[in-house]
């Protein structure tokens, strides 16, 4: 068979996996779990094999990345894997100097904020990350019929790191330059979402069945601030992958104000944190679009009798959605026993076992 004549979309037991279908609004076998950051420092199989090497190369390196895609499909039973990487991975990969310092988070040499430093930020083609198609490739065929979400950052989200030089809780330099100078502001938005475009398009190319665009910080504007000076960037991100036909999801933090900005900015699926119930959500949301979450990860720390109870109040909000993806309401957090999250995949499989 050469290229062409190679059947388009993923194969076949993909795409009739529970986690496609609930993204496509269809009815499932059961709901579909996966957890944001299920691979990561929750593992003492991931801790094990990181030793010695930094996080940045860890995601350079096709084998490291494929074993530790995997180590949570293989303990947890999850209904997707999410490919081990960084938001900040592309923006190393152009150029721009930057570590992911233990414990804080990204910290960016130099930050942009300047017209000058804008040209720092060229645009990302697939031979910048080789290693993404490699590690992709590999692990498509490890999964079998699992789907493999591909990520990125989204332009808001990445612009704070990058202008302010690292995590910040206030946004102080980022916000300076949104209200300060607009026409800077849209163009670095502007640029980050061609390479945040291209990232995605090379990992659904190489075979991602879906891909998750977090937006983790945009919980910090007003809604009409996100609607007039962010929103046009993730839309260029979310059109530019439209045409692959793979379900695109829209997460951040603090969103509850923002969710309906957020589905029409061009998502399949709303990722939803633990502030608004489910149903409360898709009303914000409207007709049309999944909704995934919600969970406290912190609720992980409690006993699994007390998981489980908080697991049944979001399965209830969720009862009437048109699809449901569960997952937490942010990120594992790294001291979270492994076996909690088990046990809650198990739970959740067999409260709505159909
Ligand atoms: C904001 C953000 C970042 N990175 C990411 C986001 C968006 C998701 C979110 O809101 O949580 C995305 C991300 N980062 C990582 C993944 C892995 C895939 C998965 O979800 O399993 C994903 C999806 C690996 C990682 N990314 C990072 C780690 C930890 C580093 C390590 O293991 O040494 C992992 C596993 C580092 C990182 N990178 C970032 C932070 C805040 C940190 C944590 C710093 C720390 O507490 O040490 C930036």
């Amino acid at each position: 068979m050469t290229a062409d004549d190679r059947p388009k979309g993923p194969p076949s037991a993909t795409a009739d996996s529970a986690f496609l279908k609930a993204c496509r609004r269809e009815p499932v076998p059961h709901t579909p779990v996966w957890f944001m950051r299920q691979a990561g420092r929750s593992l003492p199989e991931y801790r094990k094999l990181r030793e010695g090497i930094a996080m940045l190369d860890s995601c350079m390196r096709p084998d490291l990345v494929t074993e530790i895609t995997l180590q949570p499909v293989r303990r947890h039973d999850v209904d997707a894997a999410i490919y081990f990487s960084d938001i900040v991975v592309p923006l190393k990969a152009i150029g721009i100097d930057l570590d992911i310092k233990p414990g804080v988070g990204p910290v960016v040499a130099q930050p942009i904020r300047t017209r000058a430093d804008l040209q720092r930020l060229r645009p990302l083609g697939p031979d910048d990350v080789p290693y993404v198609t490699e590690a992709i490739g590999m692990l498509t065929r490890e999964l079998g019929g699992t789907p493999l979400i591909g990520f990125a950052g989204a332009p808001f989200t990445l612009a704070s790191y990058l202008v302010e030089g690292g995590p910040s809780r206030n946004h102080e330099h980022t916000k300076a330059m949104m209200y300060g100078d607009p026409e800077l502001w849209a163009e670095l938005l502007d640029r980050l979402a061609g390479i945040t475009a291209s990232f995605l398009s090379v990992q659904i190319e190489a075979g991602a069945s879906a891909v998750q665009l977090f937006d983790s910080w945009v919980g910090a504007l007003a809604p009409e601030d996100y609607r007039q000076r962010v929103m046009p960037a993730s839309v260029k991100v979310f059109d530019a992958v439209a045409d692959y036909g793979v379900p695109r999801i829209h997460f951040g933090v603090g969103t509850g104000e923002l969710l309906g900005l957020m589905g029409e900015a061009g998502a399949d699926v709303v990722g939803v944190d633990w502030r608004v119930p489910l149903d409360e959500a898709a009303r914000r949301v409207g007709p049309g679009r999944a909704l995934q979450g919600n969970i406290d990860p912190a609720v992980l720390f409690a006993p699994h009798t007390a998981v489980a109870e908080q697991a049944d109040r979001v399965l209830r909000a969720a009862e009437g959605l048109e699809g449901h993806i569960f997952n937490l309401g942010h990120g594992v957090l790294p001291d979270t026993d492994p076996e909690a999250l088990t046990r809650l995949v198990a739970h959740v499989h067999e409260r709505t076992a159909r």
